[in-house]
């Protein structure tokens, strides 16, 4: 019998799946699909890659690699939760907590010396950053808010800041020098080699990256964003900020973007604190602190000096602080800026939630403010500064009345920006980067490039182009809603998409169809007019795009992005069923440790589960499992009039009451349905009992609020007490297991 996969997680979608996954395991049960779950979890990564290292009892097995094999076959249909793409200062902690318990997996060896240490680091080195969803992603994708959601924010309208004309917040971005600026693209016209050289300025030549084998029809770019520019258009933001009396806030992906972009935030930690980093350079050298990993590591590296020298530097830091512009916060009630974490301000996220908030952040007083987004590389800059410029002209956007923009993304095969890691280099000494066609010796891409430089090449197979152009058709005709493609024909890779697009959109019935290529720019511009006038719009852009506007556009209407369906159909005919866009909310754990309520919205999973057993029951042809997946939809439309999403606020139905509330209506569904008389019979005295018990249950499940909640740990939680306190209710446990 073919399985279900479901993904285990982090933080507070791995804590809702300790209520959830009971209750699909007892709803499928009947119907004899088996749901296997598979640990994909930061700590459940670092474990499975060093079993070498570990007790026989402790090796679990690479249930990601497993699950990567998978997404390539027909048979694949995995739910997907968010899970932490980890920065460095992450990454070390999980090592940390695991060692706590008796793991004796290595620690992080920043700067590796010996071959041990080189061979850990690489290990490291794969698990950091976003490296779960670009092995699973064997698809596009597919992102939108169904009806039911967009009808319900349009009667329950989350609420959205008031924007003013004078409002001082902007984008600030590089004019010049950046990789947007310095891009080269070509299409490969044969299957073919390539090598990246840096050859020196004295003409030694060091092979950056020794093989990248490219397919006939792929399109490579490369590019190079230059330090010199960086540092120059950082310090004058830096200045023009406390000119102008905004937030500084710097807005970035160092999870998906893992080697350049942690850079560029170690530029900006280490200009911000220019004065400190150059006082005391010989203490910074011996701790072996890098400013790439943030505010907070460096302070906790103090702690390893004498108090008089600690102090010292503590307050040197104090000082740039109280000298330089007003820093955005990320808590202000615990003094962690924007500086503090690479990963703790994600643009993709952040950005919304400010033009949400009025275009405003937090300050050091725990007041908003209005704020200047620095977003270095200027490649989708625009799109957010042309918002900006919208809501200021026009005032907020009205979540009861805005069309919806679902986004149909280029994902596949590690595409773009987002495969670019291993292709991304720290330049060491000047001189002229070549991309040289290992069979011809021909340079194909050359940069001149000076030492600090960031460059990277980038790929895009052409199967997935062909894919999602054919995807974008489809959804374009399914919805009968005008298509964009974010193209630029003016940035030398969208020049070469372009050309994909004029050739293969004629391969498809495009009759009565309205599908047209902008500039994301222009595009930007043209979806805004369309949503303030309630009309939808299907976005079809590339990866980062991709990642951009399934969080831009759906925070604007329906307030999160963690209620929206997110399908990958996998190119080999699987399914990957995302969780909306969310990630991972490790605000909400906080909350749930500090006083036992997890605000954690599930709806996501909820629409990844039924368009997985529709899928399954529609590739299996299983009649019984259409009817799980049918009722499940109504289930969560019931779920949605009735307004059971979790609560913000303690002893109010938080995740495991409304997953309660999910059951009942999928019960009382399966109950009156007529399709399967088996299901029927099986779920009508289910239902009867949770109707008949929902005010006992919810007592109950309030009881469990309200106090401190120990899971000791929180990379590796022990399980049963999470398991526990995910599950407060006997009653409705004592219902569940009846099936
Ligand atoms: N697909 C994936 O695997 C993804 C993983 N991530 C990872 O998640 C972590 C956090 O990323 P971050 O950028 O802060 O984004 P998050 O989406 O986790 O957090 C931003 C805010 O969005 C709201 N939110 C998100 N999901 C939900 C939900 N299901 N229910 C209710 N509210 C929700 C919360 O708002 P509030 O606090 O106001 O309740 C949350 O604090 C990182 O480690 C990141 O790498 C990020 C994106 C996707
Ligand atoms: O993989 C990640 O790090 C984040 C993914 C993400 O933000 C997205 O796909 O929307
Ligand atoms: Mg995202």
């Amino acid at each position: 019998m073919p399985k279900i996969y479901y993904t285990k997680t982090d933080e507070a979608p791995a804590l809702a799946t300790q209520s959830f996954l009971p209750i699909i395991k007892a709803f499928t049960k009947s119907s004899g699909i088996e749901i296997e779950t598979k640990d994909i979890s930061l700590a459940g990564r670092i474990i499975a890659t060093f079993p070498d290292y570990l007790e026989n009892p402790q090796r679990i097995s690479n249930d990601l690699e497993e699950l990567g094999e998978l997404a390539k076959t027909p048979e694949a249909n995995i739910i997907k939760l968010p899970n932490i793409s980890a920065s460095i200062p992450q990454l070390k902690e999980a090592i940390e907590e695991l060692q706590g318990k008796g793991y004796n997996v290595p620690s992080y060896p920043d700067e590796p010396s010996t071959d041990e240490e080189k061979e850990i680091k690489s290990r490291y080195d794969k698990i950091k950053g976003s490296a779960v969803n670009p092995v699973l992603r064997e698809g596009n994708s597919d992102r939108r808010a169904p009806k039911a959601i967009k009808n319900y924010a349009k009667r329950n309208p989350h609420s959205m800041g008031a924007w003013s004309a004078n409002s001082k917040t902007h984008v600030a971005t590089m004019s010049h020098g950046d990789f947007k600026a310095n891009e080269k693209s070509i299409t490969i016209p044969a299957a073919t080699n390539v090598r990246v050289d840096l050859v020196k300025e004295n003409g030694e030549i060091v092979v950056l990256k020794d093989k990248i084998s490219l397919l006939t029809g792929e399109i490579i770019d490369a590019t190079v964003l230059s330090k010199k520019a960086l540092l120059a258009f950082l310090n004058k933001q830096i200045e023009d900020a406390k000119k102008q009396g905004v937030l500084f806030s710097l807005h970035m992906k160092a999870t998906m973007m893992k080697v350049s972009d942690p850079i560029i935030f170690g530029h900006a930690v280490e200009t911000f604190f220019s004065n400190v980093f150059k006082k005391h350079a010989v203490v910074f050298n011996e701790l072996g602190i890098s400013p790439n990993n943030g505010l907070e590591s460096l302070l906790n590296k103090l702690e390893e000096l004498p108090e008089d020298k600690k102090k010292e530097i503590e307050t040197d830091i104090e000082n740039a602080i109280a000298n330089g512009p007003d820093l955005a916060m990320v808590n202000s009630d615990k003094g962690i800026t924007n500086l503090h974490v690479p990963s703790d301000i994600i643009i993709d996220a952040s950005m919304p939630a400010m033009i949400r908030n009025s275009g405003k952040m937090w300050n050091s007083q725990g007041k908003s403010q209005d704020t200047k987004a620095v977003i270095p590389d200027s490649s989708y800059a625009d799109i957010y500064q042309a918002t900006i410029d919208f809501c200021k002209k026009h005032g907020a956007f009205d979540p009861t009345t805005m069309g919806t923009v679902p986004n149909v993304g280029l994902m596949a095969q590690k595409a773009e920006e987002y495969g670019s890691h291993d292709k991304t280099f720290e330049i060491p000494a000047s001189g002229n980067v070549k991309v040289v066609d290992i069979d011809s010796n021909q340079t194909l891409i050359e940069h001149a490039v000076e030492e600090g430089d960031i460059w990277r090449m980038c790929q895009v197979k052409d199967a997935p182009i062909q894919d999602w152009i054919k995807l974008a058709v489809s959804r374009a005709r399914a919805t009968n809603t005008p298509a964009v493609f974010w193209l630029d024909k003016n940035r030398a890779h969208d020049a070469e998409l372009i050309k994909k697009v004029n050739t293969y959109l004629p391969n498809h019935d495009i009759s009565g169809l309205d599908i047209q290529v902008l500039s994301p720019l222009n595009a930007t511009l043209f979806t805004l007019e369309r949503i303030k006038e309630g009309k939808d719009t299907i976005s079809v852009s590339g990866n980062v795009l991709r990642d951009y506007l399934t969080d831009l556009f759906p925070i604007l209407e329906v307030g999160t992005s963690a209620k929206m369906l997110s399908i990958v159909p996998l190119m080999n005919g699987g399914g990957l069923f995302e969780t909306g866009a969310g990630g991972s909310a490790p605000k909400h754990v906080e909350q749930f440790i500090e006083e036992g309520h997890l605000r954690w919205d599930s709806l996501g999973e909820f629409l990844a589960l039924g368009v997985s057993l529709e899928h399954y029951g529609e590739k299996n042809n299983i009649e019984q499992v259409k009817v799980l997946a049918s009722t499940l939809d109504e289930a969560t439309e019931k779920f949605l009039d009735n307004d059971k999403s979790p609560s913000r606020k303690v002893k109010e139905l938080d995740s495991r009451g409304s997953h309660f509330y999910l059951t009942l209506y999928w019960a009382q569904a399966l109950a009156a349905q007529n399709e399967s008389q088996e299901l029927k019979e099986t779920f009508s005295p289910i239902a009867t009992a949770l109707t008949k018990n929902e005010s006992t249950i919810l007592e109950e499940l309030n009881n469990a609020q309200g106090t401190t909640v120990n899971l000791d740990g929180y990379y590796l939680p022990n399980a049963e007490k999470t398991a526990h306190a995910m599950r407060p209710s006997p009653t409705f446990n004592k219902i569940l297991s009846q099936l």
